[in-house]
C-alpha cells in the first residue's frame, strides 16, 4: 500500500517536472497510463491493499435512485439531510461529526429517493486518508452526487474535491468517451480515427496499449476531440464511473451579494442556506430534473388509472422496461400495451415492447394468458 502510494507520488512529481511540449507528450501520456493503473491497484481490495480496500458503507440501496452527499467536514451535509428527509443526522460545529453513512428518504412526485449523508472527506481521501476511501466508494454507487460546498470557504475547495473523486475513477458530468476498444487474441493492433484527431495520434495510442500489454486489439476513435486521458479511461473502463454532479454552495447567509451572484452563475451549480431555509426547494427540484426519472401510471382494463401510485422509471424507458419493473415474467405473456399521454400518437395508442414512454403516461399491459390488463399490484 505504502509502496503504491509512493510510486503514485513519484509519477506525479515527474509529471510536474516535465515540461509539456511536442517532444514530451508521448512520455507524459505513458506516465498518465501508469498513474491510472497504480490508482486502480490502490483501490483494489486484497493482499497488500490493506483494510477497507474499495468497499463502502454497509447501507443497502433502496427507493428509485440514490443521491450521495459529498463534501469537506462541516459544510452542512447533515443539516441538509435533516431538512429534506425525516431522518435526523447529528449536526455540530466540529469536523467529522458524521462518522458513517446515514440514509434518508426524500419523497418527490411519488418517487422515493435515497439520500446518503456521508462523513466529511479531506485532501488525500483517494489515497486512504480518513474515511475517504469508504466515502468515495459509497459515492460511486450513487446515481447522482450532491457536492456540498461551503460558500464562505476559499474557491479551491471545489477543485480539490473534484481531484479526489477523479483519482478514484469517478467522472463528473461527463459522457463515456466515444472510443471503441476491443481486445483480440491475435492480429496485432488496428487503430483507426473516423476523422483527424486534434490531440491524439496512432503512435501515442500504440505506446500506451503496449504499456498495458494490450498487443492485439481494434481501436476506433469516433471523437476528433478525444484526449489521452479519455483513451486511458476507455482502457480502464471497469474502474470508471460516470456520474451526474450538482455543486451546491451552502451557507450563503454569510457571504456578500456579489459573491453569491458569481457562485450562482457557475455551471451545474445551486446555492442555498440551510440555516435560513433558502434555495432548498430549488436544490431538490434540480436533483429531480438531473436524475431523469419519469412517472408512469398503470391502468387495469375498464378501471380508471391509479394516479396515487406512480411507477418510477428512467428517462427513455420502453414498455419492455415497464414490464420488467412490474414483474420479471410479465414480458413472456405480453401481447400489446395501450398508452395514453404525451408519447401516444392517438388515444390510446396500441404499442409493442419497444415503445418509449414519457413522464406521466398511462400504460395498460395486455397479456395473452389472462387477456387482462395488469397493474403494479
Ligand atoms: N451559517 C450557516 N451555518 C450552517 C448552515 N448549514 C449548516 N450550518 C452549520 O454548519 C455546521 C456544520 O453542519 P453539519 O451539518 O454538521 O456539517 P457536515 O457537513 O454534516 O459536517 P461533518 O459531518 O462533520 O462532515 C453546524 O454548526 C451547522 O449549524 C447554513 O446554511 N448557514
Ligand atoms: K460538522
Ligand atoms: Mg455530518
Amino acid at each position: 500500500m505504502v509502496n503504491i502510494t509512493e510510486k503514485i507520488k513519484e509519477i506525479e512529481e515527474e509529471m510536474k517536472r516535465t515540461q509539456k511540449n511536442k517532444a514530451t507528450e508521448y512520455h507524459l501520456g505513458l506516465l498518465k497510463g501508469k498513474l491510472a493503473r497504480l490508482r486502480a491497484q490502490l483501490l483494489e481490495p486484497g493482499p497488500g491493499a490493506g483494510g477497507a480496500g474499495g468497499t463502502g458503507f454497509d447501507v443497502s440501496k433502496s427507493g428509485d435512485a440514490r443521491i450521495a452527499l459529498v463534501g469537506f467536514p462541516s459544510v452542512g451535509k447533515s443539516t441538509f439531510l435533516s431538512k429534506v428527509t425525516k431522518t435526523k443526522s447529528e449536526v455540530a460545529a466540529y469536523s467529522f461529526t458524521t462518522l458513517t453513512a446515514i440514509p434518508g428518504v426524500l419523497e418527490y412526485g411519488g418517487a422515493e429517493i435515497q439520500v446518503l449523508d456521508l462523513p466529511g472527506i479531506i485532501e488525500g481521501a483517494a489515497e486512504g486518508k480518513g474515511r475517504g476511501r469508504q466515502v468515495i466508494s459509497a459515492a460511486k454507487t450513487s446515481d447522482m452526487i450532491l457536492m456540498i460546498l461551503d460558500a464562505t470557504k476559499r474557491a479551491e475547495q471545489r477543485a480539490l474535491l473534484e481531484a479526489e473523486l477523479e483519482a478514484v475513477g469517478i467522472r463528473l458530468n461527463q459522457d463515456p468517451p466515444n472510443i471503441y476498444l476491443k481486445q483480440k487474441k491475435a492480429g496485432g493492433m488496428k487503430i483507426t480515427f473516423s476523422s483527424p484527431p486534434k490531440s491524439l495520434d496512432e503512435k501515442m495510442l500504440y505506446n500506451i496499449l503496449r504499456d498495458y500489454r494490450i498487443l492485439n486489439c481494434e481501436v476506433l476513435v469516433r471523437d476528433e476531440n478525444a484526449t489521452i486521458d479519455q483513451f486511458i479511461d476507455v482502457i480502464m473502463k471497469d474502474h470508471r464511473t460516470y456520474i451526474k454532479c450538482l455543486y451546491v454552495y451552502n451557507k450563503i447567509d454569510s457571504i456578500s451579494l456579489e459573491h453569491l451572484n458569481s457562485l450562482a452563475h457557475e455551471p451545474n451549480t445551486a446555492v442555498m442556506s440551510c440555516e435560513l431555509d433558502l434555495g432548498i426547494t430549488e436544490v431538490v427540484d434540480r436533483c429531480w430534473t438531473e436524475l431523469h426519472l419519469i412517472r408512469v401510471y398503470t391502468k387495469r382494463k375498464g378501471i380508471d388509472p391509479d394516479f396515487s401510485e406512480a411507477l418510477i422509471v428512467r428517462h427513455n424507458s420502453s414498455i419492455e422496461d415497464i414490464c420488467d419493473h412490474i414483474h420479471r415474467t410479465l414480458k413472456e405473456s405480453f401481447k400489446y400495451a395501450l398508452v395514453w399521454g404525451a408519447s401516444a400518437r392517438h388515444v390510446p395508442q396500441r404499442v409493442g415492447l419497444g415503445h418509449v414512454v414519457v413522464d406521466e403516461d398511462v400504460v395498460s399491459i395486455v397479456g395473452s394468458k389472462s387477456g387482462l390488463a395488469v397493474s403494479t399490484k
